[in-house]
């Protein structure tokens, strides 16, 4: 903290988009993180930022924290917003940055898709004083946050600190920090680790041994499987599908059963589907208990597991799978003409390049999965010049207690237009 410290009483006016309580002042904006709006506060000041002292008067949805970590650890922001006061933060979020080009559009409640929990953690790992430490970042700051135990985590990761901390010793010749990435798989954990080296042969003797000791699914090394025991899977409709070691998965099992449903919910009549960065598969094998789908992903990996789950799962219509960067090859004009709908779930960058050919074309309606409020407003606006017209909008929060959420909006374009 500078010399310029000052302590003082600070009324919030409002929640930040990080979950900082925001106080206007004479000298403009002041975040002060973990205080809630109504509340009076002293506090230590430096520059934009306040640090909570006291506070003076508590509001009335101000609840207790289900961690002991909670202010400490860098995971969650939000664990002393009352459950209404968490809801419409989190809603304002998307109706803010939305506001911007669809000013009129619904926004409905966010739909609470915590479920059992998170089913995938990543711990750091490095070297201290006395051994190697496992746990979270602190919060804007280089520190690391012990963790023995994260209450947002899904049964399936009780253990999960405990085999970070085994496999961080085991590995602790190293002195390059680590992360394990822990998912937990319907066959067991499923581990990737990354940051250190490439595993010659005796370091993965080492982690074969680990992996047997720890009863380990799989356990892999940037993405390179070191050891699979039982092949790790999870259930998608009809298919069960193993992705790539370290592949990308929706952050909650409930998560990813919600935003199939808004999709399908958007596309009761549609016979031919395009499912672009469909990743391996969880919208794709829940369309096609009703539809064709068309499948296209850059990551290869990705693409062989839903090909893989796709040639064994029964009673589901056609899937076919394309290995395709949508940045830099989006489906052009003819090739959209042969789906009645598409379903698009972008990374947090967007998908403007597909947006653009999707806005010129007659696809009558598009499901835009988005984990991004401010790329998918850059895109809406697109499909809204192409003419489209945003039908609804639902966020879906997946990671509860963190400023993050994720929504899907359904466009559809008005028979006759072009
Ligand atoms: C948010 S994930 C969604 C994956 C899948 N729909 C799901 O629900 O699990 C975004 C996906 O886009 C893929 N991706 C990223 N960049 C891409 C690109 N340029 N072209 C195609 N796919 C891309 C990622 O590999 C990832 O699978």
């Amino acid at each position: 903290m500078s010399a310029l410290a000052m302590n003082e009483t600070l009324t919030i006016a409002r929640l930040g988009q990080r979950g900082d309580g925001v106080a206007e002042t004479t000298d403009g904006q002041v975040f002060v993180p973990f205080a809630l709006p109504g509340e009076s506060v002293r506090a230590v000041r430096d520059g934009e930022r306040a640090q909570v002292v006291e506070i003076l008067t508590p509001s009335a949805s101000r609840i207790a924290a289900i961690c002991p970590l909670f202010t400490r650890c860098g995971g969650c922001v939000a664990q002393h917003m009352g459950e209404g006061l968490y809801a419409e933060w989190k809603r304002q979020q998307v109706v803010t940055t939305l506001g911007r080009v669809a000013a009129g559009v619904a926004v409905e409640p966010p739909l609470d898709a915590h479920g059992t929990g998170r089913r995938r953690v990543t711990f750091h790992a490095r070297r201290e004083e006395d051994g190697m430490r496992i746990g979270f970042m602190a919060a804007r700051s280089h520190d690391l946050v012990a963790v023995e135990a994260c209450p947002v985590l899904a049964p399936g990761l009780a253990r999960a600190p405990s085999v970070a901390q085994h496999l961080a010793n085991r590995l602790g010749g190293s002195n390059k920090p680590l992360d394990l990435q822990i998912t937990a798989s319907e066959a067991g954990l499923d581990v990737d680790i990354r940051g250190h080296g490439p595993a010659g042969n005796a370091l993965r003797r080492t982690l074969t041994e680990a992996a047997e000791r720890l009863d380990l699914a799989r356990l892999s090394m940037h993405g390179d499987t070191v050891v699979e025991r039982r092949a790790p899977f999870h259930v998608m409709g009809k298919a069960a599908v193993t992705p790539g070691p370290g592949g990308f998965l929706q952050a909650t099992a409930r998560g990813e059963e919600l935003l199939a449903e808004l999709v399908l919910a958007a596309l009761p009549k549609a016979k031919r589907v395009a499912d672009l960065f469909a990743g391996c598969g969880p919208f794709s094998f829940r369309l096609a208990e009703r539809c064709h789908v068309t499948a296209f992903e850059s990551d290869k990996t990705a693409v062989q597991a839903l090909q893989r789950a796709a040639s064994r799962a029964q009673g589901l219509k056609p899937i076919a799978a394309e290995t395709r960067d949508l940045f830099r090859r989006p489906l052009l004009e003819h090739e959209l003409a042969a789906f009645d709908a598409v379903v698009l779930d972008p990374p947090r960058a967007g998908a403007e390049a597909q947006v653009r050919w999707l806005a010129g074309s007659k696809v009558p309606v598009v499901a835009y999965v988005s984990c991004d409020v401010g790329s998918f407003a850059r895109d809406a606006a697109l499909l809204l010049a192409g003419g489209y017209a945003l039908e609804r909008v639902t966020p879906v929060d997946q990671f509860r207690y963190s400023a993050h959420i994720e929504l899907v909006g359904v466009f559809r374009k008005a028979a006759g237009r072009k």
